[in-house]
């Protein structure tokens, strides 16, 4: 399987998020993404290239101009007061507050972010923009004919939206390949994400329209991150409506209970008649991860790739989230190997 890969992820390293209401050292690190490239050369998975660049275009298909040029110019704005640490929001436009654009950085940074765990830093964009690329380069090679594409995307996605950032995600690489997808002619699009967090970000952009089915098996936001999207009662607004399944899974579910969901998924991506599939691959179901609750082991994960397999579906990997750094190689090229072997 070929893999798209940046070295210009490494220019995203924030250096603290608050987690569990304390300032602590980000999880999502550069090290995820070279363990991840170690793992794919150590397990000869195949070639490996470089993104092209594709340019603002397909990121302004999925994401608001306004949002992306907020990103593009944040960092500049911030450090201009003085500050040489990394931008966090210090507050949100909560309910019955005005939903009126602040022109000040620090209040535009309030209103573009879900959560104060997602650092704004120099190389932000940079990363931001070479992720997107990676995904879409792999879109490329998916029209070109590529069975399966690996995208080792690095800031993840999954958590943007149409015009926030948030849960270490600033563009989503995966709706934006999934739309390229469907802009070179693929009709129907699923984007299915096993990542331990719900796909917030991939639902709102995806929400109202019946062209791209969006599936997501995670734990379950009553109790999980974020919280405030992700229930089965999510189903898709207007043409919309039947396009969206959530899975929410209580947090400690078992293995078993976690492969049924995803047999469910599958059945509703064959229905739909899917022509391509993106998977938000997360690793962070993992049973050893420290921030999430799920019980995958390794092997499990070889499963969950052949299972995909059986879709028979030209399919795209975009990696999201794992922060058990020792194995998330192992864990995530188990999947790809796992798709591959089942042919
Ligand atoms: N007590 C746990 C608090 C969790 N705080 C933030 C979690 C962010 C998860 C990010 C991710 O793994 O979903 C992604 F794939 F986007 F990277
Ligand atoms: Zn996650």
């Amino acid at each position: 399987m070929l893999t798209v890969y940046s070295d210009a992820h490494r220019l995203q390293h924030g250096q603290s998020e608050l987690i569990d209401g304390t300032l602590k050292p980000c999880f999502e690190t550069p090290s995820r993404a070279d363990m991840v490239l170690a793992a794919v050369r150590e397990r000869e998975l195949g070639d490996i290239i470089h993104p092209r660049r594709h340019g603002l275009d397909p990121i302004l298909r999925v994401h608001d101009a306004d949002y992306a040029r907020f990103l593009e110019t944040a960092w500049q704005r911030w450090s201009d007061m003085g500050r040489d640490y990394d931008a966090l929001p210090k507050m949100w436009q909560i309910r019955r507050l005005r939903e009126a654009i602040p022109d000040h950085v620090e209040g535009q940074l309030c209103y573009y972010s879900m959560d104060c765990g997602t650092p704004i830093t120099a190389g932000t964009w940079a990363a931001a923009t070479a992720a997107a690329d990676t995904a879409l380069t792999g879109a490329d090679r998916l029209i070109g004919g590529e069975r399966a594409v690996f995208a080792l995307t690095r800031p993840p996605g999954h958590h943007a939206a149409f015009d926030y950032c948030g849960g270490y995600c600033f563009l989503n690489n995966a709706a934006i390949a999934a739309q390229a997808l469907r802009d070179r002619g693929m009709r129907k699009v699923a984007v299915l994400d096993v990542d331990y967090h719900h796909g917030n970000g991939t639902q709102d952009i995806f929400y109202r329209r019946a062209d791209v089915l969006f599936l997501s098996i995670h734990g379950d936001p009553r109790t999980e991150y974020p919280f405030f999207l992700g229930f089965a009662d999510e189903k898709g607004e207007g043409e919309g409506l039947g396009y969206n399944f959530n899975f929410p899974l209580s947090a400690g579910s078992c293995v078993s209970t976690w492969f049924v969901a995803l047999d469910c998924a599958l059945d509703q991506i064959a229905r739909f008649g899917a022509e391509a599939l993106v998977v938000s691959l997360g690793v962070d179901t993992y049973r050893g991860d420290p921030i999430s609750r799920f019980q995958l082991d390794s092997p499990d994960f070889v499963t969950l790739g052949a299972r995909l397999a059986g879709l028979k579906l030209p399919t795209l990997f975009c990696l999201e989230g794992g922060y058990a750094v020792g194995p998330i190689g192992t864990n995530v090229v188990n999947v790809l190997a796992g798709f591959e072997a089942r042919g």
